[in-house]
This record gives structure tokens, sequence and C-alpha cells, in this order.
């Protein structure tokens, strides 16, 4: 996951490939809260882990369930329908899909068996309104006071009290689905008798009570409905685990590689792994949408396959009250369409995450788009002229994930334009590896990939300042020096003449070098420790002065120019290696300086030293690097300077970061 203040996406030019989409998320917490309810063990394969899942399996521990994970599985022994704990506050982020259920469980269970439970969640999840299901709850004689605003968590459910069930239970279903969700998942906890739930208005995004259904009836309970108006929970329903659940992948998530098959998969389509024909989830039907307008897409049992079709895609004019997660995308999807594309009775985006009507307007426009909105629909015109944007997430996953759909502007216009996109972890909520996943499917032009050069002599801190931006970036890391450090190793290791460079540089294709979590690995050994070393350093000058190794190791420095950046820092990153790098900066320190740091560390690490030879080795080493003839050390003409001699490592990383903003057009 990119835990990083924004993720800055080059121009993406085309897509191919296979994805495999992380568990649904609806299901993820349907089947949690429905094991934890039952009777006896479920074992859960695949099941989602995102944030939303994360605060439904810490409520059911605090509930006091059985929950572990047993390798790649999570298994629950249920309560069967036996409260544990009687007192729990429980902290559910912004997880309508455990807020809205855990308050019907908690609510009827606190009622028949006595407690006291507080759910709350974050600020915007005490903006989501819950006040329909509180009103059924009270209406059956639950207890539940309000803690904050009247019809908003956070909420204290208590008992016990008496449930009158006689009569029916009559919700309200057209601000959102989870409140008969909600109700449907717990009452069977209390059905002595036949309990009737009547719905009141116009259901919105029904496919929804349609997972809930389905899983309800492999957990035992086998609801009666009378279309969307009424269901009826029979007397005696009980929970009853079916042992072992699959969790299919996330329609919704699907939504965003449905969307890059139609826009950029102009040869091989896209294949998405974990949901087709057979799924569940209503959101699978967003593959209608895409091939209206333009996609070409198969499906499997399983799988999808999505590749452009008609382009520009085409604008359409539709009801997405079915699709109203998924449909999200289209909006994005609209800007390469050949007319307007209208969303209509899609009332609820104003509720969730965030005002999703009012969000994606915003953000559209700051590409250049026109958008017009009312209170339920919205209208994107094609877009022509792209800027470049820092696009706001509002802590909203599926904003960020719909907006890197905008970095394939480049396919559309000359001049394409990068996209920022603020606070990218945001997507932890339902798909905490989605830019990982894009990226691995995406194709770039080399060229367009940024790269920042941090060059320099030995022990000026190249390594750390180097890690420290890439980190601040979400960028890849290229420490070129270890290169020639793995390079001098292997070539003592086979006893060669370190003197002979075409002896070494022959070895360099069969090194099987890989890196990993900021680890060196030579083969099987983690080398990493051993490329610290003096002695290494010493070998890898000595390599590093043929022209014939800094040739074979050239190529092998441009393949970490991958997405979305790369900070590579050594001794001619700016002048040979990345010569069209955007950022160069040249770091030195005095030589007493670096004499100095060069001695704590070793010191530090229990290695005795003499900082005067320390500093007489680093001078010796300066020179052989500044006077050798091939990629010399010395400054690229329009490098930055930067002596860290007197600076801190956070100024001058404030110091990168300040000349990149200066570079970037945002
Ligand atoms: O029941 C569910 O799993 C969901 C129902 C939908 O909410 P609404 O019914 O509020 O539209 C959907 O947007 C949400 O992401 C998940
Ligand atoms: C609306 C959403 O989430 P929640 O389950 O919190 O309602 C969503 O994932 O788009």
């Amino acid at each position: 996951m990119f835990k990083i203040p924004f993720l800055d996406l080059p121009p993406l030019r085309g897509a191919a490939g296979t994805v495999r989409l992380p568990g649904s998320k609806s299901i993820s917490n349907r089947v949690l809260l429905l094991a934890a309810l039952s009777e006896g063990r479920t074992v859960v394969r695949d099941l989602l882990a995102s944030d939303d899942t994360a605060v439904m399996l810490e409520s059911l521990r605090t509930l006091g369930c059985a929950v572990w994970r047993e390798g790649g599985d999570v298994v629950i022994d249920g309560l069967g329908g036996q409260l544990r704990a009687k007192e729990a506050k429980l902290f559910l982020g912004n997880a309508g899909t455990a807020m809205r259920p855990l308050t019907a469980a908690l609510s009827l269970l606190a009622a028949t068996q006595g407690g006291s439970f507080e759910v709350s969640g974050v600020p915007r999840m005490h903006e989501r309104p819950i006040g329909d299901l509180v009103d059924a709850l009270r209406g059956l004689g639950c207890e539940i006071d309000d803690l904050g605003n009247a019809g908003y968590p956070p909420l204290r459910l208590r008992g016990p009290s008496t449930l009158a069930l006689d009569t029916p239970v009559r919700v309200r279903g057209d601000v959102s689905s989870q409140f008969l969700t909600a109700l449907l998942l717990a009452l069977p906890l209390v059905a002595e008798r036949d309990i009737r739930i009547e719905v009141i208005g116009e259901l919105i995004s029904k496919p929804y009570i349609e997972i809930t259904l389905a899983l309800l009836a492999r957990f035992g309970i086998q609801v009666r409905r009378e279309g969307w108006a009424a269901f009826v929970i029979p007397a005696g329903s009980r929970y009853v685990s079916p042992g072992e659940v699959f969790v299919e992948g996330d329609a919704s998530s699907a939504s965003y590689f449905v969307g890059l098959g139609a826009i950029a998969a102009t040869d091989v389509p896209i294949r998405i792994e974990g949901v087709g024909s057979e799924s569940l989830q209503g959101d699978v039907r967003f593959i209608e949408a895409a091939a209206a307008m333009g996609a070409e897409v198969k499906a499997g049992p399983n799988w999808l396959e999505v590749k452009r079709g008609a382009w520009p895609l085409k604008g359409l004019t539709l009801d997405c009250n079915h699709i109203p997660d998924a449909a999200m995308t289209l909006t994005v999807m609209a800007l390469y369409a050949d007319g307007p594309t209208t969303l209509t009775n899609i009332a609820s985006w104003r509720v969730k995450e965030t005002d999703r009507i009012a969000a994606m307007a915003t953000e559209l426009r700051k590409l250049g788009a026109t958008v017009d909105e009312g209170p339920d629909w919205i209208r994107v015109q094609p877009l022509q002229r792209w800027q470049a944007a820092v696009i706001h997430t509002y802590d909203d996953h599926r904003v960020a994930m719909c907006f890197s759909l905008a970095a394939f502007n480049g396919l559309v216009t000359t001049a394409a334009k990068p996209v920022r996109i603020l606070e990218p972890h945001c997507v932890a909520k339902t798909f905490p590896d989605y830019f990982e996943t894009l990226f691995g499917v995406v194709s770039v032009d080399v060229a367009d990939v940024p790269v920042i050069t941090i060059d320099g002599p030995t022990a000026s801190g190249k390594g750390t300042l180097a890690d420290e931006t890439a980190k601040l970036l979400g960028f890849n890391v290229l420490d070129s020096g270890a290169l020639y450090r793995v390079t001098g190793l292997a070539a003592r290791r086979a006893g060669l003449d370190l003197d002979d460079g075409d002896a070494v540089a022959a070895i360099v294709p069969t090194l099987q070098l890989r890196f990993a979590d900021g680890q060196v690995f030579l083969g099987q050994e983690d080398v990493s420790a051993r490329l610290r070393a003096e002695a290494t350093g010493l070998l890898a000058s000595q390599v590093a002065v043929h022209p014939q190794v800094r040739r074979a190791l050239h190529q092998l420095q441009l393949d970490f120019r991958r997405l979305p950046g790369l900070v590579a820092d050594g001794r001619d990153m700016g002048t040979a290696i990345f010569p069209d790098a955007a950022l160069k900066v040249f770091l030195t320190a005095s030589a007493a300086t670096r004499a100095e740091r060069r001695y704590k560390q070793l010191i530090s690490k229990g290695i005795s030293a003499n900082i005067e030879g320390l500093r007489a080795d680093l001078e010796a080493r300066d020179e052989r690097d500044k006077n050798r003839s091939t990629s010399p050390l010395e400054p690229a003409q329009d490098a930055q300077l930067l002596d860290n001699s007197a600076l801190t490592i956070e100024a001058s990383v404030d110091q990168m970061l300040a000349w990149w903003q200066q570079r970037r057009p945002f």
C-alpha cells in the first residue's frame, strides 16, 4: 500500500495482463457476522483483508468470538447467538457493512440477554444516516441512545428490554439498503415466530439484498419474500455454519479494471479473475454499462476479459441504482467518450464515504471537464483539453481508484498530463494494493517515469537521502553502488583478477540478483550486510573503473525505472545513466563531516575505527572517483548542489521535496 501524502501517476499508455481481485467487501463482512452468530466453526477462504473487514474482525473478537488465521484462511468459532461480552465499545471506522448490521444484531442481543454496547466510527461515519434502522429497531422494542446527533452514529445499544415481534417490522428502503440487510441478518436471532419485515418507500441498491438473502441461505436461513416489499423470517430459523465459505472477488473493485480494459487494452485484454457471470454480486452488471460504452467484454463463470471496442467510448444515459458503487467509475470513463454521459437515480452517493456526486463533480472539473449535477444525477462531458490536476480523495477509496483512470489522457491528447492522487492510502477501505495491482498491468513510456538522481562522494548520506525521499514519494530506489559492490564481491568470490575488466564484466549477466524489502540477495544469500562492509566498498571501487563493467551494469540500472518513479543514488546517475532525470542533485559534505559520520556508524556497530584513517581513505577514494576516465564523479551540469554538512536529514529531505515540487506541473 502507498502510505504517502500523494501519489503522482505519470501518463499511462496501455494495459494488458491479468489481475486477481481481492475478496468482496459485502460478502466478507456478511459472512463474518453470520459465522459469528452461528454455532460451530466456519473457515472463511479468500476473505478480504482491508480496513472494512479489519473493524468487523476486531469487533467480533471484542464480543468474545474466537477468530484466528490459518494460512490464508480465517477461522471463526461462532457464539451460537450467546453473548460472551455484555459490554463493549466498538469502533467501526467508515464501514457501513459493519455499522448497520452490528447495530441491529447487538440491539437485539442486548434486548434479549442484557448488555450495553457503543458503536462509533470516523467523523464521516457520524454523518452517515442510520436513523431509519434505529427507528425500525426502536419500533421492535430495542433501547437505543443517540450519543451524538439523532439519526446518526455513535449509538448506545442496551437492554434487556421486551421485544414486540407480533407486528411487522417496518423499515425505510430509500436511503440505504443496508438497513434492510441489517434486519435480515439479525432478526433470525429472535425468530421464535415468523417475523415479517416490510419495506417502506422504493428500495434502493436492490442487488445487495440478493447478496444478503443468498448468504443467509448458506447459513441455513430461508427467507420468504414478496418481491421487494416484504420479507418473512420463518419461525425457528437458526444460523447453521456451512463449515466453509469461499469469498468471491469484489465486483465493485473489478469496475476499475473493466474501465481500464475499455480505455487502454487495445491489443491483449485485461483479464480479471475472481468475479464473472456466476457472481453473487449485482455490481458485476457494471460490465453491461461498460459494454454499452463500447467495451468488448467476455465473461466466464469466475472471470472477465475486457478490451477496447468502440473508441472513443460512447456516452450514455443510465439509471445506476442497481450498481451504486461501480457506477462512479463510469464518470471517469465518460471523459473518453464521444458525447455526454448522464447517470441517474444515484441519490445515495450523497451519503456514502463522502458526498460522491459533489466530490466527483469537483475533481472532474479540476481535470478540465464540464460537469453538471443534480440532487440524484451527474452529467459528464467528454474532455479535450486536459489539465494536470491534484485530486482530493475525501478519504473515499473509490474516488482514489476512479481517478487513476484519468492518467490515460495521453491516449486522447498529445500533451499528456500526470495526475496527482492525494492520500492514496484511502484505498485500504476495500483494496489496499490497488495501485500496485494497477501498476502490474499498465504500460508506460519509460521517459514518462520520473527519476530523481542523487550523486555524490562516498559517505555523503546519499543512501539515506534517497531512501527517505523515495519513501515520501512512493518511488522505487536504485542504490547503484550496491550493484558495483555485488559485482566486486561476486568477482572476488569467483577468484577473478579485479583488474581484468573483461572478466569482471562477463560475470554481470550471470548474477542472480534480487532486491526485496530493502535487502539485496545474491542467489539465495542475503548479502546486504556484506555489501555495506568497508572491504566490499574497496572491491566496488576497483571494479567500477572498468568501462566494460559500467556498460554491463547500464541496462540493469535502467530497468529500475518503473512506476510510479525512481530515486537513483550513485556517482553517475545524473550524468551517465539517467541524463533526462527531472531532478538531479549532487550531494556533498566536507571530508571531516563524512569521516565523522562513517566513524560513528562503525562504532555503533561495535567496529573499532580511526577517524584520521577514515578521512584519509575517503579522500583517496574521492580522488580515484573524480579522476577515473569513465564516468568520473562530477556534478551534472544541471544538478542542484546540496552540501549537507550542517543539515539534518529532515532538512535535506525537505529541500529535495521543495526542488521536486518546483518541477511538477501541479
Ligand atoms: O450492503 C452492502 O454491502 C452495500 C450496499 C450499498 O449501500 P447502499 O444500500 O447504502 O446503497 C453499497 O453502496 C455498499 O458499498 C455496500
Ligand atoms: C458505500 C461504500 O461503503 P459502505 O460499505 O461503508 O457503505 C462503498 O464501499 O462504496
